[in-house]
């Protein structure tokens, strides 16, 4: 099948969160699987920086009373044809934040449509968060393009409908107060990022007031689970991290931590228990839990705390304080830097995630993959990942806690620090861990069944021969 990813963010050239990870290794695997995939990207004032983009547009086009240039280039280290939305609104040298940010991502949504009505024709636009969630709509006039969104983040739901009317086309069947409400219920299929938290949306705790709504829409909604590129994020053979090393030789990493604590000013001790986190710094995350928990962990242990991230100014100030508060102990590093991430998952012993939602989390999967052991609040997909360490049947991969409460953090918190002082068992802990696989390649064979779906076509239907045996094999997790 043809099929167009529009979204906000690609791996490794543009990204803040997540989603960037999703739509820069997705389109690889399911070309693999045999579909013509293409990515529809803005052309940020950076990218020049970052990609070979030939001057001369392939194509003009006009949405919004604005004219607007197509640029053609290459996914790095890929043959996925990129096209990036060129337009005066996104020379800044940012992906988000703004005062015209609703304003133009309509205008990017608007001329990825015109973009598919007028040069290349896909049969399927595979849409991702809000930013694209107009397509949906206006496609459902053109019934031989159909549309799959994802949602990456519910909390995130575009203008809402008063604004659009004032920017762009909203078509008289136009339903929904919002970009998001409209987008899942007009298009084909809509699916979020793990099958757990595909049914907590249908929940007022974790809705954002589309509870009602995602309910109505019943099997129309799916979870398809993440992954990570095992290439990309391999301890192995990573190059951004001081010491590579695997499962087998965990005794390695010891010098990832040692490097690390230097790197960010932490005391040089190779048997302090050391946490990282590495995230955006927004209320989802579960910082205000991990504020109201840190002091008294500090205190009772001798743990030490690395969190690298950036976003809200309260939460950064409120780092930086207890960093200075701590020093030696607690290092704040409020910076984006993927580099840097990579020596954090390979020098750290644990990793948090106190999330208070959590679509999927890809940060936990990464940090499984170096050994870091995760903790975690069972939300989302935290839940299809990470499995409460059970010593005496030596299974599990991680620590977990399900209330949303900071005792229940603190305690969890304080039975990891206990575990690390059992180094067999940890080790086996880690290496259970660092054993789980979860790659692209299952999820791509669940986004090509949701394709075939939408065509009323069996789920293996058009899938090379290889690909149908290794479905068979069921996913290893310990
Ligand atoms: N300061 C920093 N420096 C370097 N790297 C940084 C960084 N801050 C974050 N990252 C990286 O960004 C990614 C974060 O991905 P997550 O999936 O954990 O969260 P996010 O909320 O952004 O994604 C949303 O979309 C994804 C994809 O669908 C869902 O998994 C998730 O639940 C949803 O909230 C990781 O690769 C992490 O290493």
């Amino acid at each position: 099948m043809r099929i167009l990813f529009v979204a906000a963010e690609a791996h490794p050239i543009a990204k803040v969160g997540g989603m960037a990870d999703v739509v820069g290794v997705l389109p690889k695997v399911l070309k693999q699987l045999g579909h013509d995939v293409r990515v529809f990207l803005p052309y940020y004032g950076f990218l020049p920086e970052k990609l070979t983009i030939p001057s001369t547009p392939i194509w003009q086009g006009y949405a919004m009373f604005h004219y607007f240039q197509i640029y053609e280039t290459r996914l790095p280290d890929s043959d996925i044809p990129l096209y990036l939305f060129g337009h005066s609104a996104f020379l800044p040298k940012r992906i988000y934040h703004g005062e015209d940010e609703e304003w133009r991502f309509t205008l990017f949504a608007n001329g990825a449509a015109e973009f598919c009505w007028n040069y290349w024709k896909p049969d399927i636009i595979h849409c991702h968060d809000w930013h694209t969630g107009m397509i949906p709509v206006w496609m459902h006039q053109s019934p031989d393009i159909t549309t799959v969104f994802t949602i990456h983040n519910l909390a995130y739901q575009g203008p809402w409908r008063w604004k659009l009317e004032g920017m762009t086309w909203c078509p008289w069947y136009m339903q929904g107060h919002n970009v998001l409400a409209a987008a899942v219920q007009f298009a084909n299929k809509v699916n979020t990022v793990s099958p757990n938290y595909a049914q907590q949306i249908r929940l007022p705790e974790y809705g954002e007031k589309l509870d009602g709504l995602l309910r109505f829409l019943g099997d129309k909604v799916t979870g398809i689970l993440n992954g990570i590129d095992p290439d990309i994020f391999n301890p192995e053979t990573d190059p951004h991290i001081p010491q590579n090393y695997s499962a087998e030789t965990l005794d390695q990493r010891v010098v990832n931590k040692l490097a690390l604590q230097e790197e960010v000013g932490l005391e040089i001790d190779r048997n302090k228990f050391l946490v990282g986190m590495v995230t955006r710094l927004v209320e989802q995350k579960g910082l205000d839990l991990l504020l109201q928990m840190l002091d008294r962990f500090l205190s009772y242990t001798d743990t030490q705390f690395v969190i690298m991230g950036t976003g809200e100014r309260s939460y950064e100030t409120q780092l930086w304080q207890m960093a200075s508060r701590y020093p030696g102990r607690v290092s704040a590093q409020i910076l984006f830097n993927d580099p840097l991430s990579r020596r954090l998952y390979a020098g750290s012993d644990a990793f948090i995630m106190p999330s208070r939602f959590e679509p999927c989390g890809i940060s936990q999967m990464i940090a499984l993959r170096y050994g870091s052991v995760p903790i975690v609040r069972r939300t989302g997909g935290l839940v299809d990942t990470v499995f409460h360490h059970d010593p005496i049947t030596e299974t599990g991969n991680g620590y977990c806690f399900d209330r949303y409460e900071p005792l229940d953090f603190f305690t969890c918190m304080v039975r990891a620090w206990e575990g690390y002082h059992y180094r067999r068992e940890w080790r086996a802990l880690q290496q259970r861990g660092m054993a789980a696989r979860y790659t692209w390649e299952q999820s791509a064979q669940e986004y090509h069944a949701l394709y075939n779906s939408i065509y009323g076509l069996p789920p293996t239907h058009g899938l090379p021969e290889a690909s149908v045996a290794l479905e068979k094999e069921p996913l290893t997790v310990s």
